[in-house]
C-alpha cells in the first residue's frame, strides 16, 4: 500500500434541532436523491423489516438497497427489497395517525399511499392506545409526542412527521432511542410567520386589537390609543434563521434600522441584507422593538426574564411568533407592570392554550394571537405537502431529507458514499463474527484511506453502518441511522475514526475502509494483525464491496453470499480440495482468492460461496491436513 499519513477526527454528532437556513440545500437535495428514478439507483434505506437471522424477524434495521446496474445484471437476486414498501406489491397498507388539522393535499397523498385515520386533538390516553397500531404519526405543535407515546408504539412506530417547523413537542431523545424518525416540514410556512410578526409588530405599535375592541365595546377613543411609529426605530431580530431573516427584509421596507443575535448565524448572511449581528445584551440593550425567531431548546427556555428585562431599554416592545416559552412570562408580567416594557405582541406561549385568567393574556398593553404565525391556507397546503411527502418517504424506508435525528447527507456525496455504505455494514459483520465468544467488543477504530482531503468525507452514514453490522449479530437491538451512534454509547461500544491519506485516485471518495477491534481474541488467529487488533480492509472495486485484507494477509473476494477464510500451508492442491469438498454439496463458489505471507509457508485463503454448507461439509475442510485454522462467515 502506498505510504499514509493519518489524521484523528471526530465527526459531528447527528443533529437533533430543525435545521438553521443555512442548510435548506442540502435537505432538499437529499430528497431528489432519494427519489432517484435512473436506471441504476442506488438507494439508501432506512428498512423497516430485518434482513440478518431469523431469530432477528421481528426486528427493524437500516439496509441499504445497493442496485447498481453491476450487481444487477449478475445477480438479480442479491436486489431484492429489504424492508420499506413498494406501492406496487405492498400487501398491508401503513396505518397513519394524523392528530391535527393537516391541509387537504397532504391528506390526499397520504390517502394514495396508506390508512389515513384523522383522529384530531386525542387526548394522551386515546393517543397511546391509538398509536401501537401506527406506522407514522402526523402533528402539529398541539399534540405532545411524550416518551410515553413511544413506549406505547412498543416498536411499530416508524417515523413522526411534524406538519411544521418547531419539534420542541416532540421527545427527540426518546424517538431516538426507539429509532423511531422525526421529520418536520421546514421551509413552507416561514413567509406566513414572518409576515404574522410583522402584522403583530404593527398592530402592537398601532394598538389595533386594542382600539377595534374599545370600538366594538361602543366606545371612540381616538386619542387613548396613539401609537409609535416604526420608521426609524431600532428592530432587533433575536434568531435570524429563515422566520427571522423574513422579519429583517420586511422590517428594512418599513424603514426601520435591524440587528439581530444568533450565534449560529454567518455574519455574512446578515451583511448581505444590511443586518448588522450583535451580542445579545447589545441587541436587547438598544433595541425598541424585539422579535423573537429562535427554536425553544434548553438554552433558549426563558431567555427572556427578570435579569433580561432589567437590561432592555424601557419602553421597548416585544414580538414573539416562535415560542412561548424563551419568555419567562410571570417576568414578563412585571415588566409590563413596571413600564420596563411598554407593549407585547404574542402568538405563542408556554402553555396552549394559555388560562383563560393568564394574567399576560387579560393584560391591557398585550395583543395576543392563538399561535396563528403558520395558519394561512397558502402555507398550511406547503407544510402538509411538504409533511406528506417526508412521512411516505420514510415509509417507503428512504432517508428524509428533512430528518432531525438522523444524519442529513447532500445528494451528491450520498451517491457516491451508497457502495461505502454497504462496505461499511459488511466489514462491521464480518469483524465481528471474527471475534471469539462475540460479545466484550469494547472498542472498534475505523480507519478511512482517501486520496482526498480528510475534511471532505461526512462518515457519520459509514460509521453508523458499521456499528451496525458489529451490534446486529451479538444483540437482539435492532439498529438503523436513527439509533446507531445512541445504541453504540449504551452497549458501551467506543468507535474511533481516523483518516488516512493515501497517493491513490482522487476520482473516489474513499481508496478503503479498514475495520479494527481491539482488546479481543479471534476466532481466526490470522486476521490479528501484529499490533494485536483483529484488522480487516475493504474496498469497492465495480461498485462491489470487496475483502482486501485479513489481518496482515492481502486477499481480495467480493463480499456477498458467505465467507469461508482458510489459513493453509501454501502448497499446491489446496483449492482444489477445499473446491471438492464444497462441489459434493452442491455448493457454489462465487469468488476466491489466495494470499501468502512468504511462498510455500504461510496462505489465506478467502472463498465466497453462495450457499451456507453444512456442518458435515465444514468438519471436512477442517480435516484438509495443510489446514491450520478456518472460520465461515456469513455476510
Ligand atoms: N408562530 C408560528 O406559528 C411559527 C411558525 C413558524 C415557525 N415558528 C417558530 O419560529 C422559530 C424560528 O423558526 P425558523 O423556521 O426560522 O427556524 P430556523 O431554524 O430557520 O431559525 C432559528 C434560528 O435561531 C437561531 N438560534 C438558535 N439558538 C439561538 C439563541 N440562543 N439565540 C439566538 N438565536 C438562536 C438558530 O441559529 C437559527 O438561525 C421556531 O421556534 C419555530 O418553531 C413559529
Ligand atoms: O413551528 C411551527 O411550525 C409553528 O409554530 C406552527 O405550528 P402549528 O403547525 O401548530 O401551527
Amino acid at each position: 500500500m502506498a505510504s499514509s499519513t493519518t489524521k484523528p477526527f471526530v465527526t459531528p454528532p447527528f443533529t437533533t434541532t430543525t435545521s438553521s437556513s443555512s442548510q435548506p440545500s442540502t435537505r432538499s437535495s437529499l430528497l431528489s436523491f432519494l427519489h432517484n428514478t435512473t436506471s441504476t439507483p442506488i438507494s439508501l434505506k432506512l428498512s423497516h423489516s430485518h434482513s440478518f437471522s431469523n431469530s432477528h424477524s421481528s426486528l427493524r434495521s437500516l439496509s441499504i438497497k445497493n442496485a447498481t446496474k453491476t450487481i444487477e445484471s449478475a445477480e438479480t437476486s442479491s436486489v431484492s427489497k429489504v424492508g420499506g414498501q413498494d406501492t406496487n406489491s405492498r400487501e398491508t397498507k401503513p396505518t397513519i395517525l394524523v392528530s391535527e388539522k393537516l391541509g387537504e393535499a397532504g391528506l390526499e397523498l397520504l390517502r394514495n399511499y396508506g390508512d389515513v385515520d384523522c383522529s384530531y386533538d386525542l387526548p394522551q390516553e386515546d393517543l397511546c392506545k391509538k398509536i401501537a397500531s401506527c406506522d407514522a404519526l402526523i402533528v402539529r405543535s398541539g399534540t405532545k409526542v411524550t416518551r410515553q407515546v413511544f413506549e406505547a408504539a412498543k416498536g411499530k412506530l416508524k417515523v413522526v412527521g411534524r406538519a411544521g417547523v418547531g419539534i420542541d413537542n416532540v421527545d427527540l431523545q426518546a424517538a431516538t432511542e426507539f429509532g423511531c424518525l422525526v421529520v418536520n416540514a421546514p421551509t413552507a410556512n416561514t413567509v406566513a410567520a414572518a409576515e404574522h410578526g410583522i402584522a403583530l409588530l404593527a398592530s402592537m405599535a398601532r394598538n389595533v386589537a386594542q382600539a377595534d375592541a374599545s370600538m366594538k365595546a361602543g366606545q371612540w377613543q381616538r386619542n387613548k390609543y396613539v401609537g409609535v411609529s416604526l420608521v426609524g426605530k431600532t428592530l432587533a431580530v433575536m434568531g435570524f434563521g429563515k422566520v427571522g431573516s423574513e422579519v429583517a427584509r420586511r422590517a428594512k421596507g418599513l424603514g426601520m434600522q435591524v440587528i439581530a443575535h444568533d450565534p449560529y448565524a454567518p455574519a455574512d448572511r446578515a451583511r448581505a441584507i444590511g443586518v448588522e449581528l450583535v451580542s445579545f445584551d447589545q441587541a436587547i440593550s438598544t433595541a425598541d422593538f424585539i422579535s423573537l425567531h429562535m427554536p425553544l431548546t434548553p438554552t433558549t427556555k426563558k431567555v427572556f426574564n427578570d435579569e433580561t428585562f432589567s437590561k432592555v431599554k424601557k419602553g421597548v416592545r416585544i414580538v414573539n411568533v416562535a415560542r412561548g416559552g424563551v419568555i419567562d412570562e410571570d417576568a414578563l408580567v412585571r415588566a409590563l407592570d413596571s413600564g420596563k416594557v411598554a407593549q407585547a405582541a404574542l402568538d405563542v406561549f408556554t402553555e396552549e392554550p394559555p388560562a383563560k385568567d393568564s394574567k399576560l393574556v387579560q393584560h391591557e398593553r398585550v395583543t395576543v394571537t392563538p399561535h396563528l404565525g403558520a395558519s394561512t391556507k397558502e402555507a398550511q397546503e406547503g407544510v402538509a405537502i411538504e409533511i406528506a411527502e417526508a412521512v411516505v418517504g420514510a415509509l417507503q424506508g428512504e432517508l428524509a431529507a428533512t430528518a432531525v435525528n438522523a444524519p442529513m447527507v447532500p445528494a451528491e456525496v450520498l451517491s457516491e458514499l451508497a457502495p461505502y455504505v454497504v462496505l461499511a455494514e459488511k466489514l462491521g459483520r464480518l469483524a465481528v463474527q471474527l471475534v471469539a465468544g462475540g460479545s466484550g467488543i469494547k472498542s472498534a477504530k475505523v480507519v478511512y484511506r482517501s486520496a482526498r482531503d480528510p475534511d471532505d468525507l461526512d462518515t457519520r452514514l459509514l460509521r453508523a453502518m458499521i456499528t451496525k453490522g458489529i451490534i446486529e449479530p451479538i444483540s437482539d437491538s435492532f439498529i438503523n441511522l436513527v439509533n446507531a451512534d445512541f445504541t453504540a454509547k449504551q452497549k458501551g461500544l467506543r468507535i474511533s475514526e481516523e483518516r488516512a491519506v493515501v497517493d491513490t485516485s482522487p476520482e473516489f471518495p474513499l481508496f478503503s475502509i479498514q475495520v479494527q477491534l481491539s482488546n479481543v481474541d479471534s476466532k481466526f488467529g490470522s486476521a490479528v494483525s501484529e499490533g494485536g487488533d483483529i484488522s480487516i480492509e475493504g474496498r469497492v472495486k465495480y461498485g462491489i464491496p470487496h475483502l482486501t485484507r485479513v489481518g496482515s494477509f492481502s486477499v481480495d473476494v467480493s463480499l456477498e453470499g458467505n465467507l469461508i477464510l482458510c489459513r493453509q500451508v501454501d502448497r499446491p492442491g489446496m483449492i482444489g480440495q477445499v473446491g471438492n469438498i464444497l462441489a459434493e454439496q452442491n455448493i457454489n463458489i462465487s469468488f476466491m482468492s489466495v494470499g501468502r505471507t512468504i511462498r510455500r509457508k504461510n496462505a489465506i485463503m478467502a472463498i465466497g460461496v453462495d450457499e451456507e454448507p453444512n456442518e458435515e461439509s465444514l468438519k471436512r475442510i477442517g480435516e484438509v491436513p495443510a489446514i491450520e485454522e478456518f472460520v465461515f462467515l456469513k455476510l
